[in-house]
């Protein structure tokens, strides 16, 4: 008979947001680690939503999911992130009336200097992070910074999203299924300046750029993709949730399980010079992954176009860096 798997323990923040109530029921069902792989459940929410985070475990049990082995709300980013394997830190201070950028990336850094201090001196040796909440890569930047026993590429950010809403345009555009498409990438920030890049995608094994034109990636696709967040908001009336939370769970359990052969994923990771993004940028990049570890994609052709948007795009991360370290926060 098999030996049951240990039970993984995952760290989620902004539990009781709308992120985290799409999120945690699959997390729970085993989406995220698989069907075999128990989960200890921690989440951590601000105490004015404690309560709240306590309602979603009450309806957590009501699932009698059989691979939860344990259930734990925390206002304490410390008890939260003790002996955690993997976390997924959505919890952020969302831009307020009046805020500008630099008081947006005051309050996150204040949140997640904290949060990497804790997961610097109680997470578990093989400790996981994809950081959602925004601005999602300077926020793991910050996070990364005050964890320093804790190497600087486990701290990722995500732009799974992004590049799953670029394979659904693509799809859309060429009548092909979703399943036909490999090797779409997400360059840069996690913002508009983003850089969705069809260059290497193929569409049933063939280039995806024989099947569109020039004018409809530069004039559609990019914009489409860099601003369906915004798209999403004025249509829907609020920010994305589910599919957020299903980028999230596919950020995870890629990195965990491997990508298929033939094909990568987009993760904004700590660049280690790549491509020419400064080294220690949270940049996203499309990259492999196999058995826990990933590797930034080497060897792309690089085009004037494509430099000059993953140059606009970094330049942009670099001003994030600076702006925080103005603040003392990285
Ligand atoms: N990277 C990406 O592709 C995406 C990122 N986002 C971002 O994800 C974040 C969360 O979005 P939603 O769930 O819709 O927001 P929400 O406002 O519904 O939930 C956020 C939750 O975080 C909690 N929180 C705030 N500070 C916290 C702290 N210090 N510790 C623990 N919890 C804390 C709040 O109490 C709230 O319950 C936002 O920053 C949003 O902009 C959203 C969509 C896509
Ligand atoms: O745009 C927003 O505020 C939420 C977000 O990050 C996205 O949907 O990509």
């Amino acid at each position: 008979m098999d030996t049951p798997a240990a039970p993984v323990t995952v760290t989620v923040t902004g539990a009781a947001g709308q992120i985290g109530y799409a999120l945690l029921f699959r997390i729970a069902s085993g989406a995220m680690l698989g069907p075999e792989v128990p989960v200890r459940l921690r989440l951590l929410e601000v105490p004015a939503a404690a309560r709240a985070a306590e309602g979603t475990v009450l309806e957590l049990m009501d699932c009698a999911f059989p691979l939860v082995a344990g259930l734990d709300v925390f206002d304490d980013p410390a008890k939260a992130f003790d002996g955690a394997n993997v976390g997924l830190l959505v919890g952020a201070r969302p831009r307020g009336p009046g805020m500008e950028r630099a008081d947006l990336l005051a309050a996150n850094g204040g949140i997640f200097s904290v949060q990497g201090r804790a997961i610097n001196d109680g997470a578990a040796g093989d400790f996981k992070a994809v950081v959602v909440g925004n601005p999602a890569n300077t926020n793991a930047l910050i996070a990364a910074s005050h964890a320093p026993d804790v190497p600087a590429s486990r701290f990722t950010a995500m732009t799974r999203l992004d590049h799953d809403r670029a394979v659904a345009q693509l799809a859309a555009k060429t009548g092909a299924p979703v399943s036909a498409i490999r090797k779409v990438a997400i360059w840069g920030n996690h913002s508009a300046s983003q850089y969705p890049d069809i260059t290497h995608a193929t569409v049933d094994g063939g280039p995806a750029t024989d099947l569109v034109d020039q004018s409809w990636i530069a004039g559609e696709f990019i914009p489409r993709v860099a601003k369906r967040g915004a798209e999403i908001i004025s249509v829907r009336g609020g920010s994305s949730a589910a599919s957020a939370a299903n980028a999230a769970i596919a950020h995870m359990r890629l990195w965990v399980h491997g990508t298929r052969a033939g094909d990568w994923t987009s993760m904004a990771v700590p660049s280690d010079g790549s491509y020419g993004v400064p080294e220690g940028l949270v940049s996203s990049f499309p990259v492999t992954t196999a058995a826990g570890d990933y590797n930034i994609v080497q060897g792309l052709d690089i085009s004037v176009f494509a430099r000059g948007r993953i140059d606009a795009s970094v330049a942009e991360l670099a001003s994030e860096r600076d702006a925080v370290k103005g603040l003392g926060l990285v």
